[in-house]
């Protein structure tokens, strides 16, 4: 069986290269950047007054000064700069030429048109022109743009941008005891979970998820399935991958022509990973145990998603110390369901003692994926460990 990280560089090296396409900002939140976004103008345009105050010259700081003018944000002061004088001037408008500093107004004293400043500041409140971005800088891509990129773009007066296409993202649960959430199950029938919780892993990564009707447990179904995911960037199967008699996924899978990447790797939960192109998509076969789907979704197949936008795996391992001792590890990969508290120096991560593949709860439960490398000796309470943060704290 190969590794998790042979298994990795295979799986993102089925991603098809991002397709541009063009998008207004109000919707290019969360999409991933794909060409360089070039800045239109220099913000601040002017130097600008970063404190309600008065513009002076700094060598008249210590004398009254006389106010001739006013500088607004939208209105900017005129006239002729003069020694001895003072303009009122507003949080973003334009300092005068020839005044080099703001001074804030509860720094002040003002008397009719006499101003004076009773307090001396370090710094000059003055936000000089071009401070935040000039003409010509650019936002490079390979980026999901979060709300700080789509406010910046729009300061940078871009009103439309290029973004990968969002991959669309078939998902295809078959089991003979899966029915919707919502209906009643009949004896020996269970809900089906995965499907749900494979879109939102989709959806986090970028992709349209399609959600294709329960197949059945025989060849003529799956394949009415698979039809009806032809047009799909990315197939992925849930169940179906293992041994057993009723497990046909990479029987019908392998009847339609898909080549095969891999199958099978050491890795626990997950085992059963299956992937490869079927047509023109790309095809990953999720093992059903809901924990084993959802740590391969998010372990493969998200990085897939964002690589079919341009964008890095995302994976970002993160060290720990044991809370408990732990015994030695076999020949797979072990990731672990795990809690994360507040340490001393690093989180405190605390495995959870069942780490049953079929527990939706405790999946739901952890804080983390602890990773155990294969044939890890036994650990003690205190060690550093790696692991994978499942959501943000
Ligand atoms: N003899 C062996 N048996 C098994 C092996 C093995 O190596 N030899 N591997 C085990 C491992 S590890 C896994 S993981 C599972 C994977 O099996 P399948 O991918 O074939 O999954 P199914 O048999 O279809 O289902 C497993 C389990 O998950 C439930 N399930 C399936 N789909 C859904 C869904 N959409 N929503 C909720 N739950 C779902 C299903 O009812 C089963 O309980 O195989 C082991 N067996
Ligand atoms: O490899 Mo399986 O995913 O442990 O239940």
């Amino acid at each position: 069986m190969i590794s998790v990280d042979e298994a990795l560089a295979r799986v993102l090296a089925l991603a098809s290269p991002p397709q541009p396409e063009l998008v207004s900002l109000a919707d290019a939140a969360g999409r991933a950047l794909l060409e360089p976004a070039i800045a239109r103008l220099t913000q601040p345009p002017f130097d600008a007054a970063a404190m309600d105050g008065y513009a002076l010259r700094d060598t008249d700081l210590s004398q009254p000064l006389r106010i001739i003018g006013e500088s607004a944000a939208g209105h900017p002061w005129q006239g002729t700069p003069e020694p001895l004088t003072a303009i009122r001037i507003f949080t973003g408008a334009p300092v005068p030429a020839g005044y080099d500093r703001v001074v804030m107004q509860e720094h002040t004293n003002r008397d009719g048109d006499i101003l004076t400043v009773t307090e001396r500041q370090t710094g000059t409140h003055i936000r000089a022109r071009g401070n935040d971005f000039a003409a010509g800088d650019s936002l490079t891509p390979g980026r999901r743009l979060n709300a700080a990129d789509i406010g910046l773009l729009a300061a940078m007066n871009i009103p439309e941008i290029t973004v990968a296409r969002a991959p669309r993202v078939a998902i295809l649960a078959g089991g003979d005891e899966l029915i919707p959430p919502g209906q009643t199950p009949n004896e020996g029938q269970i809900i089906s979970s995965n499907d749900l919780a494979i879109a939102a892993l989709v959806a986090e990564a970028g992709g349209i998820p399609q959600i294709l009707p329960i197949a059945r447990d025989t060849e003529q179904s799956l394949r009415d399935s698979f039809a009806a995911a032809s047009n799909a960037d990315l197939i992925v199967t849930i169940g179906g991958a293992s041994v057993g008699d009723h497990d046909l996924v990479g029987k019908v899978a392998a009847d339609l022509g898909m080549e095969r990447a891999f199958y099978k790797l050491a890795m626990r939960p997950g085992k059963p990973l299956m992937a490869g192109m079927l047509g023109k998509s790309a095809m990953l076969g999720l093992p059903g145990n809901p924990v084993s789907a959802i740590v391969c979704g998010t372990l493969f197949m998200q990085p897939l998603i964002r690589a079919m936008q341009g964008l890095p795996p995302g994976l970002h391992p993160r060290r720990a110390r044991l809370a408990v001792d732990l015994g030695p590890e076999g020949d797979r990969q072990h990731y672990q369901r795990a809690t994360l508290a507040d340490g001393d120096d690093l989180p405190l991560l605390t495995p959870f003692s069942d780490q049953d593949s079929a527990r939706l709860a405790l999946m739901s439960q952890a804080d983390a994926l602890l990773i155990r490398p294969t044939h890890d000796p036994a650990r003690k309470a205190g060690e550093m460990v790696d692991f994978l943060p499942l959501r943000p704290r």
